[in-house]
């Protein structure tokens, strides 16, 4: 069936079911207009979307304290231009909070009054090159000298340094493609040792029925993840309106929209990056963020990937298009990656 049937729009997020990522899907894609489809990667996002099996996608972008997902951003600059349609029309910002979830071990449940006897101090080994390490902002809830494996995706173990270098130091990790996934590999764990644990969601301890072993286990309270909404095709009107109420531009001309670029340059110019971003002040465009992925055609070599922010101005499609053409020339190539709504201050559930 057609993805763009307007009865039935399909969206497709990074599942499965109980990701984060799905948590943001359901708070803008409500039933029974939309129908929601998990895929295992994000890759596989951006495939049912550029194939159309999908009118849209969702994948997580960006976390407050730990930066970009690589991957996402692997995918939008589309070194193999395998996605050359798809073009970022919304994002969401999602209060993260994460669980150390698995079993509570039997053998070890009669120390669980004395967390201290799990064989962890409460605070990391400091070493030469980290003196002072961060605390972790919890303790577990039970004894962990069980758990021998952990997995989750890798932004989930970057967000939870402090409490995993403190409580699980030296435990192996396992990089999987979501923290739902990590969550029904360990509710898959056949034998129920406890041996197996996830950092994951609260909601993924109820629909995987396991234990949550510790809460709140990220390194700062305040956690934020930034999903991108995706479609196939430059960002249009008509298409806007097919998108739930809040990330429709009910006053197009007001409200303040982000755009993100890629582009590479030739890094044998002196100053070529700089004139790159020059355009952007010249056009009376705020950039807000800039990331780089290596070129993986020269060593050393990157694409830059910017986000621009604008009010009025920027939405004159004209101005766009002269910054757009400006950078033609003082760039090798650049891609334009889409114009979204800004979100920010506006969590999803709220
Ligand atoms: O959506 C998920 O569950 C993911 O694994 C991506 C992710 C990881 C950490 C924080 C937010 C989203």
């Amino acid at each position: 069936m057609s993805a763009s049937s307007p009865a039935n729009i399909i969206i497709a997020y990074l599942g499965p079911p109980s990701s984060y990522t799905h948590q943001a899907t359901v708070d803008s894609f409500r039933a029974p207009k939309y129908t929601l489809r998990d895929e295992l990667s994000i890759r596989d996002v951006f495939d049912a979307v550029q194939s159309s099996s999908a009118s849209f996608g969702v994948v997580p972008f960006e976390n407050s304290s730990n930066g970009a997902v690589l991957h996402t951003l692997d995918l939008l600059i589309d070194r193999e231009e395998a996605f050359p349609d798809i073009h970022i029309c919304g994002e969401v910002f999602m209060d993260v909070q994460h669980c150390l979830l698995g079993y509570v071990s039997q053998s070890f449940s009669s120390d669980n009054k004395d967390l201290q006897s799990s064989g962890s101090s409460g605070s990391a080994t400091p070493t030469s090159s980290i003196p002072f390490p961060k605390e972790p902002r919890s303790k577990p809830m039970t004894d962990l000298r069980h758990v021998k494996r952990i997995y989750s995706h890798p932004q989930a173990f970057g967000q939870c340094e402090a409490f995993l270098s403190t409580y699980l130091k030296g435990v192996e990790r396992h990089e999987v493609s979501s923290t739902s996934k990590a969550a029904t590999i360990v509710a898959e764990d056949r034998d129920k040792s406890g041996a197996e644990a996830a950092i994951s969601s609260r909601l993924a301890a109820d629909v995987h029925h396991l234990a949550v072993l510790a809460k709140g286990v990220q390194d700062v309270e305040d956690n934020t993840t930034r999903f991108l909404i995706i479609q196939r095709g430059p960002v249009c009107h008509d298409i806007q309106n097919l998108l739930p109420e809040k990330f429709q531009m009910t006053n197009g001309f007001r409200l303040k929209k982000k755009a993100l670029i890629a582009f590479n340059i030739d890094h044998g110019t002196q100053g070529a990056l700089a004139n790159a971003l020059l355009v952007f002040k010249k056009h009376s465009l705020n950039l807000t963020s800039i990331n780089s992925r290596p070129s993986r055609i020269r060593p050393w070599h990157y694409i830059f990937l910017v986000e621009v922010e604008g009010e009025r101005e920027f939405d004159d499609p004209d101005l766009l298009h002269l910054a757009l053409q400006e950078l033609d020339t003082v760039t090798e190539g650049n891609k334009w990656l889409g114009c979204w709504v800004d979100r920010f201050g506006v969590n999803a559930g709220q």
